[in-house]
C-alpha cells in the first residue's frame, strides 16, 4: 500500500512539474522523500522544481539525493553543475551576507496557543459537526479478514490506474469500493480523500480524513487534512491539525509549518482586513499584504489605526502639542508662528484670532502636563494608559515622562544628565504597551468579580501583542537601564494593589517588537491647515489675500510613532508601491495607505522601512542589522554598490573602474551588452524610478 502512496505523490509532482506548478511539485515530492521514496527521478523533478521556485538549498539537496541513488546518472551530474554555476555567483554578489542563507520565514514563528484556544476550538468542532454531516461515510472498521484487505488493495490499484489517466470519476468508485472491502485502511481513506479533494467536494474529503481515528492518523492525513480545514475555513482546527503534523516530523516538515502559518494569519486577520481590497496571507516574508482585486496608483488601499502610539523624539517638532489620545494636532497660534506671533502686524493678528479653529484644550487634572483635545480624549485615555502612566501618580512615571520630554535625557545614578535614551521612538511608547496589557487584565479582573487578575486574564491581556515580531541583537534592559528600571517601577504597583514584574527578557522583547514594527506618521491636518482653508474661503477680501501671502511657509508637523495592527504586517522592498499618509480616522490619528503602482489580484503592497535614495549597501546593511534579512528586491537586484563590479556580471574592475548608468548612476556595467542586458531585465524599471524621485527631491530643494 505505502507503493500505491508513494506513486500518488510521485505521479501529482510529475503532473504539477509539466503544469509548470513547481511549488505545489515541490511540496509533493518532499512528501514522496519523506515517505522514504529515494529515486534518480524524484531527485530531477524535486529539484527543478526547487530551482524554479529558486529554492537552491532544496534542489541541491535533492539532486544531492539523485547522485546517492546513481552516482554515474548524467542528468543528476549535470544539474548538481547547472547549481554550482548558479548558487556561486549569488554567493559572491551576496558578500557579507553568508548568515542570511537559507532563510526562511517560517522559523521565525512559533505554533504556541493562544489563551482562550480551547474555547474557541470547542466552539468550531460544533459548527464543524453540525454543519458537514462527519458521520456521513463508511464508519471505521478494523478487523477484515485478510482476503478482504487483498482485494481492498486490488480495487485501490484500479483506482490508482484510473487517476493516472485522469477519469477521476471512475478513480472514485473504484476507491469508495476499496473503503468499503476495508474501511479500517487508512491509507485508502486518504487516497478517497484525495480524489474527492481534486472533484472539489472538500467536505466529503475531510469526512474520510475525521473517520480515521486520532491513534491511526496518518502524517500525511494530519497534513491533507489540515489543509483542507484551512480551505474551508476552520483554521482553528487547521491549526491542530498541522501542529500535530509538524510534531510528528520533529518540527521538519516546512510545508506543514507554513500552512499552520497560513491557517493562523487567516485567523488573526481576516476579520481585520474584511473591508479592505487585501487579504493578510503567510508569505515567504511571513505575514503579507496582498491586494484582493485591482487597484490603480493614487487609490486608497486601506486605512489603519495605532494600538499604541507616542511621539518620536524629534527635536526640531517635539514642542508641538498633541492630544495624547487621539493624535490631533493641538497647534496653537503661537506654536506655528513662535516668537513672531507678537510681532505680527494688527490686522493678520486679528484674522489669526478670529479664523484659528478654537481648540479647547484639556489638561490632566492630576499632573496638569499631558494635553488633550476634549474631556472625552481625556477620559478615554485615563481609562487606557494615563491612569497608570500619570506623571503625578509615582516618581518613576514621572521621571519616565520627563525623559521622554528631554530627548531621551535625564540622571543617571550619579546624579549627572546623560544621555539615557537614543531610540527614536518615545520610551512612553513602550510603557503603553504594559499599560495596555494592565488596563485590559484589570477590567477582565473586574468583569468576573474577583480582586485580582488570574493568569488567564493576564494571558488574555497580553495576546493581542503576541502577533508582533521582536528582533534586535543588544540588550537594552543593559543599554537603558535607568529606563527599564523605570518602566519596571511604573509598574511594581500599577493601582488596585496590582503587581507587574517587568523582566529584563520582555523588556527585551517588547523593545524588539517596538523597533521592528513601528511606523511614523502625523496629523495630515492641523489647526492650521483649517485656517487656512477658512480664511481661503473668504474671497474677495484684499486685506485676507495680501495677508495669507504671508502665511505660506507649512508648519512642522509633530511625527509620530505608532504600532499598527494591518500596517505592522507589510514587508519591505526598496521599490516600494504604497505609501503611508497620516489621516484624521473620525477623528483619531491615523494612516492611510494609498497605492503608487497600478496592483492586480495577488501584487503584494510593500513600503520601504529606509530612504532608498542611500547607496544600496548602507541599506541593505541597514535593513540586516535591524530587521535581520537582506533585502533582495528589484532595486536591489538591478542596483550595484560601486563601480568595482559589474552591476549585471558581477565582473570585478581590473585597473580602470566600470562607467555608471548615465541616467540613473547607481549601477555600473563592464560592457554596453551587459548594460542592455540589465535594462530589459529590469534595470529600466528602477532607472525610471529613481530619475524620477531625484527630480522631484531636486525640485523640492529648490535646487537642480
Ligand atoms: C514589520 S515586520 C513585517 C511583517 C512580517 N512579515 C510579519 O510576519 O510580522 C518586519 C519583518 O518582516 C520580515 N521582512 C519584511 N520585509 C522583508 C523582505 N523584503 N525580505 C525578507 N524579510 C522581510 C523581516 O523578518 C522583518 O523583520
Amino acid at each position: 500500500m505505502v507503493t500505491i502512496m508513494q506513486k500518488c505523490s510521485f505521479s501529482r509532482a510529475t503532473c504539477h512539474i509539466k503544469l509548470s506548478n513547481f511549488y505545489k511539485a515541490l511540496e509533493d515530492a518532499k512528501e514522496a522523500r519523506l515517505r522514504g521514496e529515494q529515486s534518480v527521478n524524484l531527485a530531477l523533478i524535486g529539484g527543478d522544481a526547487a530551482v524554479n521556485l529558486s529554492k537552491m538549498e532544496d534542489a541541491c539537496s535533492f539532486y544531492t539525493m539523485g547522485l546517492k541513488v546513481d552516482p554515474t546518472n548524467t542528468s543528476v551530474i549535470d544539474r548538481l553543475q547547472m547549481l554550482q554555476e548558479m548558487i556561486l555567483p549569488d554567493y559572491d554578489l551576496e558578500g557579507g551576507c553568508d548568515s542570511d542563507q537559507g532563510y526562511s520565514a517560517v522559523t521565525l514563528f512559533n505554533q504556541e496557543p493562544y489563551p482562550g484556544d480551547d474555547e474557541l476550538i470547542s466552539k468550531e468542532k460544533q459548527t464543524i459537526l453540525a454543519k458537514f454531516c462527519l458521520e456521513d461515510t463508511e464508519p471505521w472498521k478494523e478487523n477484515v479478514e485478510d482476503a478482504e484487505k487483498q482485494r481492498a488493495s486490488n480495487i485501490a490499484m484500479g483506482a490508482h490506474e484510473f487517476m493516472v489517466d485522469n477519469k477521476l470519476e471512475d478513480a472514485l468508485k473504484e476507491y469508495t469500493l476499496a473503503v468499503k472491502a476495508d474501511p479500517g485502511n487508512s491509507i485508502l481513506r486518504r487516497l478517497r480523500a484525495e480524489v474527492l479533494y481534486i472533484l472539489d467536494d472538500k467536505y466529503a474529503a475531510l469526512r474520510e480524513l475525521w473517520a480515521v481515528p486520532t491513534e491511526k492518523k496518518s502524517l500525511d492525513v494530519w497534513k491533507f487534512g489540515g489543509q483542507i480545514l484551512y480551505e474551508i475555513n476552520m483554521p482553528l482546527h487547521a491549526e491542530v491539525w498541522l501542529k500535530t503534523a509538524t510534531k510528528m516530523t520533529g518540527n521538519q516538515d516546512d510545508a506543514a509549518k507554513v500552512l499552520f502559518q497560513k491557517a493562523r494569519t487567516h485567523r488573526l486577520y481576516s476579520a481585520m482586513s474584511k473591508d479592505f481590497p487585501i487579504n493578510i496571507d503567510f508569505g515567504e516574508h511571513g505575514r503579507s499584504i496582498f491586494a484582493t482585486k485591482e487597484i490603480k496608483t493614487g487609490n486608497e488601499v486601506f486605512t489603519d489605526l495605532p494600538m499604541v502610539m507616542g511621539k518620536m523624539l524629534d527635536k526640531e517638532t517635539y514642542g508641538q502639542d498633541i492630544c495624547d489620545n487621539c493624535a490631533t494636532s493641538l497647534m496653537t497660534p503661537r506654536d506655528y508662528f513662535g516668537g513672531r506671533f507678537e510681532s505680527l502686524a494688527d490686522d493678520v493678528k486679528s484674522l489669526v484670532e478670529e479664523y484659528w479653529p478654537n481648540i479647547s484644550i484639556t489638561t490632566c487634572d492630576k499632573c496638569k502636563v499631558t494635553k488633550y483635545c476634549s474631556a472625552e480624549c481625556q477620559e478615554d485615555a485615563w481609562k487606557s494608559h494615563h491612569e497608570v502612566l500619570c506623571p503625578a501618580r509615582c516618581e518613576a512615571a514621572r521621571k519616565l515622562h520627563d525623559i521622554s520630554e528631554n530627548f531621551g535625557h535625564g540622571k543617571n545614578e550619579h546624579g549627572e544628565t546623560v544621555e539615557l535614551w537614543d531610540a527614536r521612538i518615545s520610551p512612553m511608547l513602550l510603557a503603553r504597551i504594559w499599560a495596555g496589557i494592565v488596563t485590559a487584565a484589570k477590567e477582565m479582573m473586574k468583569d468576573a468579580g474577583v480582586d485580582k487578575p488570574t493568569t488567564e486574564h493576564w494571558l488574555k491581556a497580553k495576546s493581542p501583542y503576541k502577533r508582533f515580531l521582536a528582533f534586535g541583537v543588544d540588550s537594552p534592559s543593559k543599554k537603558y537601564k535607568v529606563v527599564y528600571n523605570l518602566i519596571r517601577d511604573i509598574f511594581t504597583d500599577c493601582g488596585d494593589d496590582i503587581q507587574y514584574n517587568i523582566t529584563e527578557s520582555e523588556f527585551n522583547g517588547r523593545f524588539f517588537q517596538a523597533e521592528c514594527n513601528f511606523h511614523v506618521f502625523s496629523a495630515p491636518v492641523t489647526p492650521y491647515h483649517r485656517f487656512k482653508d477658512r480664511i481661503s474661503k473668504l474671497e474677495g477680501d484684499d486685506r485676507v489675500k495680501s495677508n495669507l501671502q504671508k502665511l505660506k511657509a507649512e508648519p512642522n508637523v509633530a511625527p509620530l510613532c505608532g504600532i499598527f495592527p494591518l500596517l505592522h504586517c507589510m514587508n519591505h522592498s526598496c521599490y516600494q508601491n504604497v505609501e503611508v499618509c497620516g489621516a484624521d480616522l473620525e477623528g483619531y490619528g491615523g494612516v492611510r495607505v494609498r497605492a503608487i503602482s497600478n496592483f492586480k489580484a495577488g501584487d503584494e503592497l510593500y513600503v520601504s522601512y529606509v530612504d532608498p535614495a542611500i547607496p544600496r549597501k548602507l541599506r541593505r546593511a541597514w535593513l540586516f542589522r535591524n530587521y535581520n534579512f537582506w533585502c533582495r528586491c528589484t532595486r536591489c537586484e538591478f542596483e550595484g554598490d560601486g563601480p568595482e563590479e559589474c552591476t549585471e556580471c558581477k565582473k570585478a574592475a581590473v585597473g580602470e573602474k566600470f562607467p555608471a548608468c548615465g541616467q540613473c548612476h547607481r549601477a555600473w556595467y563592464c560592457s554596453v551588452s551587459c548594460q542592455k542586458v540589465a535594462w530589459k531585465r529590469g534595470h529600466k524599471k528602477i532607472c525610471q524610478a529613481i530619475v524620477t524621485k531625484d527630480k522631484q527631491n531636486c525640485q523640492s530643494n529648490g535646487t537642480t
